[in-house]
């Protein structure tokens, strides 16, 4: 079986109180995966993990076979975090903070320039490349940051709610930068609470609900799971009413 860009086994972590619990995630290489579920489910906790940010307590994340605790650089060289609160410098343009971002990851500058340029165009960001990023909205810097996470050429991209706050024309760049990476082969793990987004562009679906994976597939096994012809809410409502009736 080849490698999967995911492999989350067992991991449980508490504060003060279980927030994950037992958890086994796997995503094949290539793959654009949805991660839905109520707020405080956990998913951002999840996502925190495999992006090498907290330390589970029990259980292992791997990424693309090499251990996320054992060997983080190696592991953070494969994948790139979009957290919902982007962290972009004023003081730099969007050139300089990619250029930047670049250099950190010894990216090769002239393949970096060229990359950078091609991801503030499709971003719509090309009229603003040599202004100062503090004067920018909030819009403007998540896609700020969307470019600078993906200027390593990532083979795995996790977003935590990527959409949130932008307008219909961010949100399809967005999304368009999102599957292109897909077509080339990226494997992308998204979370959002949009569910439209989520039946659109992820190919398997994970329903998150008190910690713990409730349910998992594509839409038509979802489906098949709720044994009706239902829409993803639904789906989804059924799945954590069912969850939290059942804990
Ligand atoms: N650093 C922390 N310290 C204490 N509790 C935390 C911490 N981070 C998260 N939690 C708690 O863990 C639970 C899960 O939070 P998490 O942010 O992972 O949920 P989520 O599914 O991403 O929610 P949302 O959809 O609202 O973003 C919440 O009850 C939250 O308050």
């Amino acid at each position: 079986m080849p490698v999967p860009a995911l492999a989350i086994t067992n991991i449980a972590k508490s504060f003060d109180r279980p927030v994950v619990q037992g958890l086994d995630l796997t995503v094949p290489a290539g793959e654009f995966y949805a991660l839905l579920g109520p707020n405080g489910a956990g998913k951002t906790t999840i996502l925190r993990m495999v992006a090498g940010l907290l330390a589970p307590d029990a259980g292992t994340i791997e990424i693309f076979g090499t251990d996320v605790r054992k060997d983080p650089v190696a592991a953070k060289r494969l994948l790139a975090w979009v957290s919902d609160e982007p962290m972009v410098y004023d003081r730099l343009t969007p050139l300089e903070y990619l250029d930047f971002v670049a250099g950190l990851w010894q990216v090769d500058p002239a393949r970096a320039r060229n990359a950078a340029n091609d991801l503030l165009d499709i971003l719509g960001l090309k009229p603003h490349a040599n202004e100062l990023c503090g004067g920018f909205s909030k819009g403007m810097l998540q896609k700020v940051a969307l470019a600078g996470a993906m200027i390593h050429d990532p083979r795995l991209i996790i977003l935590d709610e990527p959409l949130t706050g932008l307008d219909a024309g961010s949100a399809r760049q967005v999304k368009d930068v999102l599957l292109e990476k897909v077509r080339q082969g990226v494997t992308i793990i998204m979370t959002t609470h949009i569910l439209e987004v989520a039946e659109r562009m992820a190919q398997r679906i994970g329903v998150i609900a008190g910690g713990r994976l409730v349910a998992e597939g594509t839409l038509t096994e979802l489906r098949a799971r709720t044994g009706r012809e239902s829409t993803l809410e639904e789906i989804f409502l059924e799945l954590v009413e069912t969850s939290s009736a059942t804990a």
